[in-house]
């Protein structure tokens, strides 16, 4: 069943406690529950998805952020950028992120799980191993404009079965989408058109695969928390409830965990306390996750003594290794003949009407139909910054009249997706309902920088094709006229973002390692019955769109979990 309020549960013992139902959580509440003994309690902080037209109209993506579904946390003043403080979006919503993220469907690179599978010491984390996780969370479906999709993507690597709607392309943005494809063919190189960037080769141009279906998004709530699974009698949905601590057992010679209870504090209604026999697993994401840890405290003694907290458990990994991908918009001024609809309100009203009707139309699509990746020269003078060849160093979103200016244009938005700057997650107050302190120490290392001006210049490079004659006019006023080094890396400063990927905060190390937060099989080190499973677990960041990822962690740590306690 699905409570809107804390006080609405009247259960108060589950075999598993499940915290935070965003991308990861969904997947091990919904797995966990298809045993029909386990007791499944899953709590999250935010409201319902249904019924949110931002969360379900993918062309929406944008506008969700800064509303009451987004934690609307900030970073700390950034260095390389002067010290400007930049906004950090997370879902507060059942879905989590995956409720308000842009839904590009980027599984990583084969050298991404590879690397992982190397670090830890887990084979079953390699590309291999975890390919029958993507079938399993995908259900690859048409898109909604009923073209002929032959040669847009490759069927034989895609899952037809599974939870998580994938399409390419819902609408044609048809002067664009064809100079993209015909640019790539004349500059060839880094922008070799490939025919799926799923294939465990992450380079090239190619379509865009959404994790949206239908003309809708599909996210962790709407595909693995359907009314038909939250209907089970032995899966127990929580909304509008923030965890804050765990509680040591008071039990120590008991069998069950050494933190076996939760803190839940209701809106406005009062706190309770949720007890698990088996198992606690978090899943409150790369910021929730290590937060709620630091409070029940989990960290480095000293940091948490000078936050005002008690220090339990010796982990000084937690919220060391913050990673993220930072992301920057490059303008191109265009004559073009596509309407911007966000920018005109007769033809956002049209396009809602039509969307409503048939998901059909421009808002049926998410934010880019093409997307081109690529690396640093070979000659570069940096040593690969990314796990192997098959990943790339940057990515170029390419998108039509993105944002609501005007004047028609074009955007490739960069994101550094190897990046080796690492930052931090603290805290600074001993109470669960500060912010936690967000460091991401974004381009903090030099191959960093020369990434980023690498994109700038290939974002030129790109829209510098004689296929843009007659449509790219000239660059916007933002970057026209940063050549140099010193030029380039000021425009970048002054612009830089997120792309809200943060990872790594509680990584992964091997079994007895005295670095790393959980083991492979993703419990925190020395602590029985706590398990991590989230974005906060990998290792290093995937060099791509994390979201797949997510997903299949969380496909594997619920059958480890089913393992450990059916057999
Ligand atoms: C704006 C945005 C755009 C993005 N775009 C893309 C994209 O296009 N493609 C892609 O692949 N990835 C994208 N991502 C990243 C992707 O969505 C995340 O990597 C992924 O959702 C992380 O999954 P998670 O389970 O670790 O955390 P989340 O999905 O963030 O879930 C964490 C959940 O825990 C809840 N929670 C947190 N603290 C508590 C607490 N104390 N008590 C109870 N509940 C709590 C949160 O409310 C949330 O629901 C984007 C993310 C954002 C924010």
């Amino acid at each position: 069943a699905v409570y809107q309020q804390l006080n609405d549960l009247k259960q108060e013992h589950f075999d598993f406690v499940v915290v935070g139902g965003g991308a990861a959580g969904a997947v091990v509440a919904s797995r966990l529950s298809e045993v029909k003994d386990f007791q499944v309690l899953l709590i999250e902080a935010g409201p319902s998805n249904e019924g949110v037209l931002l969360s379900e109209v993918p062309f929406f993506a944008f506008d969700i952020q800064n509303t009451p579904y987004d934690w609307n946390f900030t970073t700390t003043p950034q260095k390389f950028a002067d010290g400007r403080v930049i906004p950090y979006a997370r879902g507060h919503i059942l879905g989590g992120s995956s409720a308000i993220n842009l839904m590009v469907y980027t599984r990583g690179s084969l050298d991404d799980f590879n690397r992982w599978a190397r670090v830890t010491g887990d084979s079953g984390w390699s590309w291999d191993e975890m390919f029958p996780y993507f079938l399993k969370n995908e259900r690859f479906v048409q898109p909604t404009d009923g073209r002929n999709i032959t040669g847009d993507f490759d069927p034989s690597i895609h899952g037809y079965d599974g939870m998580t709607q994938i399409s390419v392309p819902n609408h044609l943005q048809k002067l664009f989408d064809m100079r993209c494809f015909e640019a790539a063919d004349e500059l060839r190189g880094n922008f070799e058109f490939t025919l799926d960037m799923n294939n465990g080769t992450l380079l090239g141009t190619g379509w865009a695969q959404g994790t949206n279906g239908g003309g809708s998004r599909s996210s962790s709530a709407t595909s693995y928390l359907t009314r038909e699974i939250t209907r089970r009698k032995n899966l127990h949905v929580l909304l509008n409830t923030r965890v804050t601590r765990l509680r040591r057992s008071e039990d120590s010679s008991s069998n069950g965990p050494e933190f076996d209870s939760v803190e839940a504090f209701g809106d406005g209604n009062g706190s309770r306390i949720f007890q698990a026999s088996k198992e606690v697993i978090l899943s409150a994401g790369a910021i929730g996750s290590p937060h709620i840890l630091f409070h029940s405290g989990f960290g480095e003694a000293q940091e948490l003594q000078a936050a005002g907290i008690t220090p339990l458990v010796d982990l000084p990994s937690l919220g060391k290794n913050l990673t993220d991908h930072p992301f920057l918009l490059v303008d191109f001024m265009a004559e073009n003949t596509e309407p911007n609809v966000l920018a005109n309100s007769t033809l956002l009203e049209d396009a809602l009407e039509e969307w409503k009707n048939s998901k059909t139309g421009p808002l049926a699509d998410i934010p880019t139909n093409n997307l081109v990746w690529g690396r640093l020269p070979s000659d570069s003078a940096f040593d690969d910054p990314g796990p192997g060849p098959n990943a790339p160093h940057w990515e170029l979103i390419l998108a039509l009249n993105l944002g609501p200016t005007p004047e028609p244009h074009v955007t490739a938005a960069i994101s550094i997706v190897s990046p080796t700057s690492r930052g931090t997650l603290t805290i600074n107050s001993s109470d669960p309902f500060d912010s936690p302190v967000i460091d991401p120490a974004f381009f903090t290392t030099a191959v960093d920088v020369e990434a980023g001006r690498d994109a700038v210049r290939n974002a030129r490079k790109f829209f510098g094709a004689k296929a843009w004659e007659g449509y790219v006019v000239s660059e916007g006023p933002l970057s026209k006229g940063a050549e140099s080094d010193e030029e380039l890396d000021a425009f970048i400063a002054g612009n830089f973002l997120t792309t809200w990927h943060s990872s790594s905060t509680a990584m992964m190390s091997p079994k007895g390692a005295d670095y790393g937060v959980v083991d492979p099989d993703l419990k925190v080190k020395g602590i029985k019955g706590l398990r991590i499973v989230d974005a906060s677990i990998m290792p290093y960041i995937i060099n791509g769109h994390p979201l797949a990822a997510v997903y299949v962690i969380a496909e594997r740590a619920a059958d480890m979990i089913k393992q450990d306690w059916t057999s």
